[in-house]
């Protein structure tokens, strides 16, 4: 059975990413895995840490000479900053003069860095979290309810992407086509759009919406505040059969939309024309089957899904991203140290999380894709994979994937 998870809190020695299940025999290098780790660190409106910060790859296990093995997959991603943080985040007992000391920088605020947080921000993690661990300091709860977790959900997302485009000639992309008030209208591009949409700062490929981004993210930021966005993924070459009706978590567009809420603070979640759709006649809503040689579709309305199950159109999602909690013009909350009234923490942060997000919207596409392709064809080894995919497909009466 096909499984991953991911451990580590953000200013930890460590990431840990962990995959179960992967076949065996699909090529991936750890260079794969980091230049993964790279596109999810760009975007117009990061913050200072990626600029400082390097993601450091270590695989622990499951790959060997370039190949998965079918044996668990481990990753480490260390953290380069780690020793800046060795005693506010140490495993064991640290003494109290440690906390109090800075780390040698001579640097004022490696003695705020240790101190309890105890300002909570509105939207972010930190009150509730504090209540229901019990807790009297934010730290252990920002910890871990941090983005910083994404890097270990794109690697993974790296191999099960290797997986599907090995197996099932599956690839996946993502653009961003709203930051704040400034939407892109354009057409969901073709697979081959990858790597331009890579090289754009907010992943657009429309110049003009492009500087329109960067503008009102500069905006924002010079504003003391931050932005939200929505981002699409769209996934090529996905056989139809994956997912099934037949139990309700098992529907794909069910695991699709789990998987993009998942990721810390994508608040609505859209399949095809979903919303949109919610408004139109059921004439002008679906998809027409007519023949033209194979069987085609007129339109992709339902972005690909019918019934749980993918039907062979290219998979369209759309996810809306909140804009980040820790504004630097800070809200209004309560100290809870003392219950008086005060403004939330704010050392640094991202302006919007949208470019980066559309990495990991991605990263979660791949591994939804990923498990229901080893379900559908028995997913021990890629070639045992693809012979079995390729049986299926040919036995599918219409001529068509
Ligand atoms: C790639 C990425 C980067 C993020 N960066 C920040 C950040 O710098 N500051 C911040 O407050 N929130 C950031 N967030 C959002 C918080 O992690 C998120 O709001 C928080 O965990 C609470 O979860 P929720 O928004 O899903 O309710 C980021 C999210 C993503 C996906
Ligand atoms: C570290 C990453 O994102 C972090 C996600 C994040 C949050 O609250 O989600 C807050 C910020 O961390 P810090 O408060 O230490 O500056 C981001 O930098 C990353 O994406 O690698």
């Amino acid at each position: 059975m096909f499984s991953w998870s991911t451990a580590g809190e953000s200013h930890g020695p460590a990431l840990i990413a962990l995959m179960e299940g992967a076949p065996a025999g699909v090529r991936i290098s750890s260079a794969d895995i980091s230049r993964a780790l790279a596109r999810r660190r760009q975007g117009h409106g990061r913050g200072a840490r990626q600029k400082f910060e390097r993601d450091e790859l270590t695989v622990l296990s499951g790959i060997r000479h370039g190949k998965t093995i079918g044996s668990p997959i481990a990753l480490e991603i260390g953290n380069s900053e780690w020793p800046k943080w060795r005693a506010v985040m140490s495993a064991d007992p640290v003494d109290p003069s440690e906390l109090t000391r800075d780390a040698g920088t001579g640097d004022p605020r490696e003695i705020a860095r240790n101190k309890p947080l105890t300002k909570p921000r509105p939207g972010h993690a930190d009150l509730v979290g504090m209540n229901k661990y019990g807790f009297d300091d934010a730290r252990p709860v920002l910890e871990r309810a941090s983005a910083r977790e994404t890097a270990a959900r794109v690697a993974l997302g790296a191999i099960a992407a290797a997986v599907n485009g090995q197996v099932a000639g599956v690839s996946v992309l993502s653009r961003v086509v709203r930051i704040g008030n400034v939407v892109d209208e354009s057409a969901p591009p073709g697979p081959d759009a990858a790597e331009a949409l890579d090289a754009s700062p907010v992943r657009c490929l429309d110049p003009a919406v492009e500087a329109a981004m960067v503008a009102e993210i500069d905006e924002a930021k010079k504003d003391g505040d931050t932005l939200g966005g929505v981002v699409e993924v769209l996934v090529y070459g996905v056989p139809q059969g994956l997912g099934t009706y037949a139990t309700p978590m098992g529907r794909l567009d069910a695991r699709l939309a789990a998987a993009a809420m998942s990721i810390q603070s994508v608040k609505g979640v859209e399949i095809g024309d979903g919303f949109t759709g919610a408004g139109r006649r059921g004439s002008v809503a679906h998809d027409e089957i007519v023949r033209e040689g194979a069987l085609r579709r007129l339109t992709n309305r339902a972005g690909g899904i019918e019934g749980g199950m993918s039907n062979g159109e290219a998979i369209r999602i759309r996810l809306a991203f909140k804009p980040i909690s820790t504004v630097p013009r800070a809200l209004r909350t309560i100290d809870t140290a003392t219950g008086e009234p005060a403004t939330a923490l704010h050392q640094r942060s991202d302006v919007t999380a949208v470019v980066p997000g559309a990495v990991v919207a991605e990263a979660m596409a791949s591994l939804v894709v990923a498990q229901a392709l080893i379900e559908k064809t028995g997913g021990d080894c890629a070639d045992q994979m693809r012979e079995s995919l390729a049986a299926y497909l040919a036995s599918i009466p219409e001529a068509r994937a």
